[in-house]
């Protein structure tokens, strides 16, 4: 038997490999007049590499400031943030998608993605080839030609992905990705990503205000409270990730039901918390 103190270090090994490490962050902005205004306090929170973690939760709990903080945006004025066991940096191993798809209008498709793989460091000559092959990856194969704003929503929005998959990131950080979009394309894009990051082992933060999203994309569904902002429930969602469930299917299953019942539930009293 380890003496008892051995014992308890070990967890602490395990979170060094964490892709995300929130230990007691409290974030505060400067409101209107000056006065402080407490955003988030005391979170702690770990997203284990190639989780999916959602957070959730009531408009003004402090969902984008958690993830502005994982991203290396906001700072902490209590607490620790690490990701990937260092300071949160945006680079190379984090990859962002906001609401809306924030493409450069004067650059073609394909320019915007190779302006991205320069920043990553890729050689020009490889640029097309990898361009080809992250549009093939979000459905949009051909579409390296075509401007931006030739693009529906939801293909902009595809693009915003391939953007942040062009680093090949070990985390992804997205906040509401698809509010926008018509019901069908969400729903499709949703499986996409769903899939596409469970194959390539990626961790997520994802921002959501959508119970169905939620239920559908976590691995594990974090709810939060607002006044101050924060973490009231962790809820596992144990629905099948190999490549032979079709997540669309998922949809109509009695789990699926189930976990997005307690999931309202739960977003219910934490609303009602304030
Ligand atoms: N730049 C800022 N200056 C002052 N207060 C801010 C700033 N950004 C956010 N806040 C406040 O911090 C709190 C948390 O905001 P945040 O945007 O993180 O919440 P959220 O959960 O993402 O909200 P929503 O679901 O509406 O997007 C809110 O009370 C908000 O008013």
């Amino acid at each position: 038997m380890p003496p008892a103190d051995i014992a308890e270090r070990a967890p602490v090994a395990e979170r060094a490999s964490a892709a995300v490490e929130l230990t007691d962050v409290t974030v505060r902005y400067r409101g209107r007049g000056g006065a402080s205004v407490t955003a988030v306090s005391d979170v702690s929170l770990t997203v284990a590499e190639g989780e999916f973690t959602v957070l959730v939760g009531p408009s003004g709990c402090g969902k984008t400031t958690l993830l502005r903080v994982v991203a290396g945006f906001e700072r902490a004025v209590e607490g620790t943030a690490a990701v990937h066991g260092g300071p949160p940096r945006t680079g190379h191993g984090t990859g962002l998608v906001f609401q809306q798809p924030r493409l450069f209008p004067w650059r073609t498709v394909g320019g915007n993605l190779a302006f991205a793989l320069a920043r990553h460091g890729l050689p020009r000559a490889e640029r097309a080839a990898r361009t080809a092959e992250l549009l093939d990856l979000v459905g949009l194969s051909g579409y390296a030609g075509r401007r931006t704003w030739e693009l529906s929503g939801g293909q902009q929005q595809r693009v915003a992905i391939a953007r942040a998959l062009a680093g090949r990131p070990r985390l992804l950080l997205l906040d509401e990705p698809f509010a926008a979009l018509d019901a069908l394309t969400r729903e499709r894009l949703q499986e996409e990503l769903r899939t596409l990051t469970a194959e390539a082992g990626t961790a997520v933060l994802f921002v959501t205000h959508s119970v169905d999203e939620a239920v559908l994309l976590g691995s594990r569904v974090l709810v939060m409270a607002a006044n101050p902002g924060r973490v009231v429930a962790d809820l596992p969602v144990d629905l099948p990730r190999d490549a032979a469930t079709d997540p669309a299917a998922l949809r109509g299953t009695a789990e699926f039901a189930r976990l997005r019942g307690e999931l309202s539930r739960t977003l219910r009293e934490a609303s009602a918390s304030d």
